[in-house]
């Protein structure tokens, strides 16, 4: 199979040259077995095409390769030039913004003109965030200790980290990582989900064309449980940083622990609670929260996928919220993600449709459970599924307490206070929260109360990338962005000096 191969977007009249191979010391080469994986159009269900997927041994060449370019080049790099290589790249990511958009939505389903030039804007934005970043947080203390001895301390890159990203936002987890660990002076080797890994093999190429040199950054598409597994266990991988399920969180970290005890970030699942107190603004806390669930078909880790509602105010939210998602929130008129009407594109995959499907069918049948569909079931190849809601839901049911990671929201009534923190705290997940009143006292008690990473108030999901983002309990360990995209790529070193004279 060749390296690389022209795939056309008819939809807004592109062919591009898509790079298919593994990319290693700033060039794409085929796999050690030349085994390959299938990528498919989730609008179409159709083949887009093939690519190398890495092996333990391609894994074993990419670290080395890494490891050379970290020992002999990267960690001899200042910071100032590695900001400035970052800037070059922010200028390359802008000036294919669109294309980049374009391979992001063919590949994942995602809506291009809400959603995959919003990504491209959010990477644009962090990008320029860690280039002016780079030489300034990375700074250590001096530490006066007595007349004859004083320390002070470096904030040291770990060296080689391993980076795993899921596919609900390819290339933004990918920028998460990539630019905060370059920034901070690692070199680095990331896997993409097997079933996204186009946006970052094309984004590889701006990688050369900003200036890194030759192994700083590699680019391993592959097997979660082949590439993935190796990068978690390879012992000269001094770092991993994961976002994906909780399930393989856990197996990553049993990995990490038991080859060399690299250090470990994990951005893993959620069941995000927003709380609507009976002062609640309902018409604001509906805009919020439609997005908050349907947007990204609702594959989105902090997505509020749980609707807390206070007993005075539930019938006119669930009115309000009905009514706004069903204008709002639609799969478009041509069912294509590329169409400007389309703000919910398919789900990822058959496998992640049919067990979406799966949910609503045991809320349905199982649980008795009343529903709304806010759409309608459409008859396609693709992956769609309508944004539904279940109603009057307890907080043991099944809907209640699992990750369903779709359109899909469950809605629980509350009386009080008490029991809207008890409610939205009563789950193994603590990724994000948001909470919905005029009274900057509940607000504030709710955000002392809430065991959440994030917590919104009167808003939902409005991201920053200078804010760290992280959860509780099994929702991960470490932050990202902002200042803690620095920190998780720096350990400390403590230097005592002593100038007394025996
Ligand atoms: N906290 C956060 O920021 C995010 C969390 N997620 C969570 O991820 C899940 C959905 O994403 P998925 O891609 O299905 O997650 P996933 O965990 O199946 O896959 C994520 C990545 O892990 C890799 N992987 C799979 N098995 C592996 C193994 N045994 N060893 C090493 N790597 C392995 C996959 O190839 C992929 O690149 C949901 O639970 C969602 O909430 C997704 C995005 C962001
Ligand atoms: N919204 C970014 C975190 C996620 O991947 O869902």
């Amino acid at each position: 199979m060749s390296l690389f191969t022209d795939i056309s977007i008819p939809q807004l009249n592109i062919t591009y040259k898509q790079p298919l191979g593994l990319y290693i010391n700033n060039e794409f080469v085929a796999s050690s077995d030349h085994k390959q994986i299938e990528t498919v159009n989730p609008a179409t269900n159709t083949v887009i095409t093939s690519f190398y997927a890495a092996s333990d041994a391609d894994v074993n060449t990419a670290v080395t390769a890494a490891r050379q370019a970290y020992e002999q080049v990267w960690s001899k790099t200042s910071a100032e030039h590695r900001g400035r290589l970052l800037h070059n790249l922010g200028q390359l990511i802008v000036e294919n913004k669109e294309l980049l958009a374009a391979i992001e939505t063919l590949d994942s389903g995602k809506p291009y003109y809400t959603n995959a030039l919003a990504d491209l804007d959010q990477i644009s934005q962090l990008t320029t965030y860690y280039a002016g970043a780079a030489d300034k947080y990375n700074k250590g203390q001096m530490i006066p200790i007595s007349h004859e001895k004083y320390a002070y301390t470096v904030r040291s890159p770990y060296g080689v980290v391993a980076q795993i990203v899921p596919w609900n936002y390819p290339l933004a987890m990918a920028s998460w990582k990539i630019q905060g660990a370059l920034a901070a002076g690692n070199t680095i080797v990331i896997k993409p989900a097997e079933n996204t890994s186009l946006s970052l093999l094309y984004f590889a190429q701006l990688i050369e064309k900003a200036g890194f040199p030759p192994g700083v950054v590699n680019v391993l598409p592959g097997l979660g449980a082949v590439t993935g597994s190796s990068l978690a266990s390879h012992t000269d991988v001094d770092k991993i940083a994961f976002t994906g399920s909780t399930a393989v969180g856990q197996k990553i970290m049993a990995l990490a622990a038991t080859s060399n005890l690299k250090a470990v970030t994990l951005e893993c699942g959620g069941k995000s609670p927003a709380v609507i107190f009976d002062d609640a603004n309902l018409d604001e806390a509906v805009k919020w929260t439609t997005a908050g669930i349907f947007y990204n078909s609702g594959q989105n880790c902090t997505a509020n996928s749980r609707l807390l509602v206070h007993e005075s105010v539930y019938d006119e939210f669930l009115e309000k919220f009905t009514k706004y998602a069903q204008e709002e929130w639609k799969f478009g008129s041509s069912l294509d993600p590329f169409d400007e009407s389309c703000t919910v594109g398919p789900v990822i995959s058959k496998a992640q449709y049919d067990r979406i499907q799966g949910y609503i069918e045991h809320g349905k049948s199982q649980e008795k459970l009343s529903s709304k569909e806010i759409g309608s079931p459409v008859e396609s190849e693709g992956f769609f599924i309508p944004p539904t809601i279940f109603i009057d839901v307890t907080a043991e049911s099944k809907l209640a307490q699992e990750e369903i990671f779709g359109p899909v929201a469950v809605v629980l009534k509350f009386k009080d206070y008490d029991e809207a923190i008890a409610l939205a705290n009563n789950n193994a997940y603590g990724l994000a929260s948001a909470v919905f009143t005029e009274d900057i006292r509940k607000a504030n008690f709710f955000a002392r109360d809430i065991r959440a990473g994030t917590v919104w108030i009167n808003s939902s999901n409005d991201e920053e990338i200078s804010v760290p983002f992280g959860g509780f309990k099994m929702s991960g360990i470490g932050r990202e962005l902002g200042e803690s995209g620095l920190e998780a790529y720096t350990q400390t070193k403590a230097v005592h000096v002593n100038i007394s004279k025996l």
